[in-house]
């Protein structure tokens, strides 16, 4: 019954929420981060990486489809930057795009990232700043790095609402906080 599902507790910008815990692999289970419709908590994320950012020089705001994208463009918004949305689906309307292969903790499969031929002018020769909603294994992170270094893109900053795992390994990341993993 999800109603009796464990949950963790957050708040970012003063607006707290409990994540569900969803067991990924047996003995291992992660707090859900999913901003989709909730407006509060991305425009509060928003404005709290913002703040972050607000001293780094960097042209374009990268991320991966598809639970950040209300999160990057509520960022260009506040940081009135230009962002690309790597797609995880080729469309034929994506033309002559760029390709690399993820494997993210949520989807326990390869996942490819597509860099739209019409976005590539928007990273060629630019500081690009990565943000993504989670970095958990950084699987995605080396997908967008890949991306990047294929379009003639330098990477500027990487940041995320939250790191999660083992947190010495995140501390080049620019985050709003650290979700803990849950073992049995
Ligand atoms: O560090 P990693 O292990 O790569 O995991 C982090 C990524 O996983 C999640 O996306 P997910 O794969 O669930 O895709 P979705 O946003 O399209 O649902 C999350 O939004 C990050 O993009």
């Amino acid at each position: 019954m999800s109603e009796n599902r464990e949950t963790y507790p957050i708040e970012i910008g003063g607006v707290k929420r409990n994540l569900r815990l969803f067991e990924i692999k047996p003995g291992l289970k992660i707090a859900i981060l999913n901003i989709l419709g909730d407006t509060e908590l991305v425009t509060a994320s928003a404005k709290e990486l913002a703040k972050k950012l607000a001293d780094k020089d960097y042209d374009v705001l990268v991320t991966a489809e598809s639970k950040s994208i209300p999160l990057i463009h509520a960022l260009s918004v506040e940081t009135r930057k230009p962002y690309v949305v790597l797609r995880k689906d080729y469309k034929i309307y994506m033309g002559d795009a760029i390709q690399a292969e993820t494997l993210s903790i949520t989807t326990g499969k390869p996942q490819t990232l597509i860099l739209d031929e019409k976005d590539k002018a928007l990273i060629k020769g630019k500081k690009a700043a990565i943000v993504d909603d989670v970095i958990s294994t950084g699987s995605t992170l080396e997908g967008m790095r890949a991306i990047l270094e294929k379009a003639g893109g330098q990477i500027a900053l990487e940041a995320a609402i939250f790191t999660e795992g083992d947190e010495s390994d995140w501390q080049e990341i620019i985050a709003l906080g650290h979700l803990p993993v849950f073992t049995d």
